[in-house]
């Protein structure tokens, strides 16, 4: 018997203790041995839970007792996170987790000390909630070079800019229902602001390019610009608004990795994942494109990627080697304003047509439908980062207002 503690007793640790009772005999079969939670470690106490008897406050009861060799970590958040897990698996314990956040920023430190102490350190369920897409990569993937990869990685996002396509739903109430339904963030803004994407692109840069690729390296857009207008002139374009990261190997050996919305067209598969759900692109040398699509996000899809994790320590023999990547120099991710991307620009201003050419060069004017006189928008071709900040600007000071500036992007 497998003795487990699952930290943290919200959306998805309660979904884990749930999908291991409901499931236990499949998983039993599939693990090799019965695994049973003994300890529930949260703040708060759950007296109307049936694992109310499990719950306990102090850390420490899990870290000394040599009866629990795997442990959930799915709080959240940096500390006491980093610290917990950290002891743990000094302690000889495997830890998975469903914390984004701390695999982006502590990844390869977690991953060396797992290393050095025979045990795991998991994270299935840190990018694309119920998506395999960390063991394809660093198993079922591990003969390719990873050309690139793009995918819609956040499902708060991608539910709200649904909503606002098909129901002319407003920002906030498609916020408010994906904070009710469990898919957001804590604070939100780490989902709005496209920083939760951001982390996700750098857990999954890391393991394709072996360096460890650091949130702050990284230039990030999130959707809070975004209105209807731009998502009516999307439609007129051919394509859908979406919020994008992306990664990819440069000729410099240096890593391009953003995270921003961007025009989709429809011929995309990427375009066709709405709601909750996330597809990640993963572009390699021997497979070609491989898309990897399903919910993103949600109590079960989550808990499913974490119990998976559960079964892989409880049948390991010792550190799963492919799963490492090392810690880097700053430089590992060149300058965004060298990317290429074509923009589409919604502005406002006399002669903005005239401006537009002449900040931009060749465009193509996009409409929506009505008399919209004191707008204009058009869609560009494809230019590094740094000139199309320079025709902003230039447009800016001949006196047309840029209203709104998103990429265009072709995967
Ligand atoms: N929700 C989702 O769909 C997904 C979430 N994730 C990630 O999984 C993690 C958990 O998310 P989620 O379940 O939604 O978050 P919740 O806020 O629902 O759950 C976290 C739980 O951990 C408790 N907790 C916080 N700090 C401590 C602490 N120091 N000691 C003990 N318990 C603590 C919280 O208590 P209290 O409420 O009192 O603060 C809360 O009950 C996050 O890293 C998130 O990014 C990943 C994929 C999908
Ligand atoms: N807030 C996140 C939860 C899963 O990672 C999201 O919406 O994708």
């Amino acid at each position: 018997m497998k003795k487990i503690a699952v930290m943290g007793f919200g959306v998805v640790g309660s979904g884990v203790v749930e999908l291991c009772d409901k499931n236990k005999e499949s998983i039993c079969g599939r693990a090799g041995d019965e695994i049973v939670v003994k300890y529930i470690l949260d703040l708060r106490d759950f007296p109307d839970s049936p694992y109310a008897d499990r719950v306990i406050h102090d850390f420490d009861t899990i870290l000394k007792d040599p009866e629990v060799e795997i442990v959930a970590e799915v709080m959240g958040g940096l500390e006491p996170a980093f610290s917990y897990s950290k002891a743990l698996l000094c302690a000889g314990k495997s830890v998975v987790t469903s914390n984004k956040e701390l695999v982006a920023q502590k990844g390869a430190e977690l991953l060396a000390l797992a290393h050095e102490h025979g045990v795991n350190y998991l994270f299935e369920a840190s990018v694309g909630g119920g998506i395999p897409i960390i063991r394809p990569l660093h198993m079922c993937l591990a003969a390719n070079q990873i050309d690139e990869i793009a995918g819609i990685l956040n499902g708060t996002t991608n539910f709200i800019l649904t909503k606002m396509i098909r129901e002319s739903m407003s920002f906030s109430d498609a916020l408010a229902l994906a904070q009710k339904l469990g898919y957001a963030e804590k604070d939100p803004t780490a989902d709005v602001e496209g920083q939760d994407a951001c982390r996700k692109i750098c857990i999954l840069a890391s393991l394709a390019y072996g360096k460890h690729v650091y949130p702050q390296e990284v230039h990030t857009e999130g959707i809070t610009k975004v209105t209807l207008e731009d998502v009516q002139y999307a439609e007129d374009w051919g394509g859908v608004i979406k919020l994008i990261g992306r990664a990819k190997r440069l000729e410099s050996g240096k890593l391009m990795v953003m995270v921003s919305p961007a025009l989709i067209s429809h011929e995309s598969q990427l375009s066709t994942v709405d709601d909750v759900f996330n597809g990640i692109l993963v572009r390699a040398d021997a497979t070609g494109d491989v898309v990897f699509y399903g919910k993103g996000a949600g109590k079960l899809p989550t808990a499913s990627a974490v119990m998976g994790d559960i079964i892989d320590c409880a049948k390991a023999q010792g550190t799963i080697e492919s799963l490492r990547w090392t810690d880097s120099q700053a430089d590992t991710v060149g300058n965004y304003e060298d990317y290429p991307a074509g923009v589409y620009v919604r502005c406002r201003g006399v002669h903005a047509k005239e401006t537009a050419v002449s900040c931009f060069g060749n465009i193509r004017t996009l409409h929506r439908g009505g008399e919209h006189d004191d707008e204009f928008a058009f869609v560009t071709e494809e230019m590094t980062e740094r000139r199309i900040a320079a025709a902003r600007r230039q447009m800016q000071s001949d006196g047309v207002e840029v209203l709104s500036c998103i990429r265009t992007l072709d995967y």
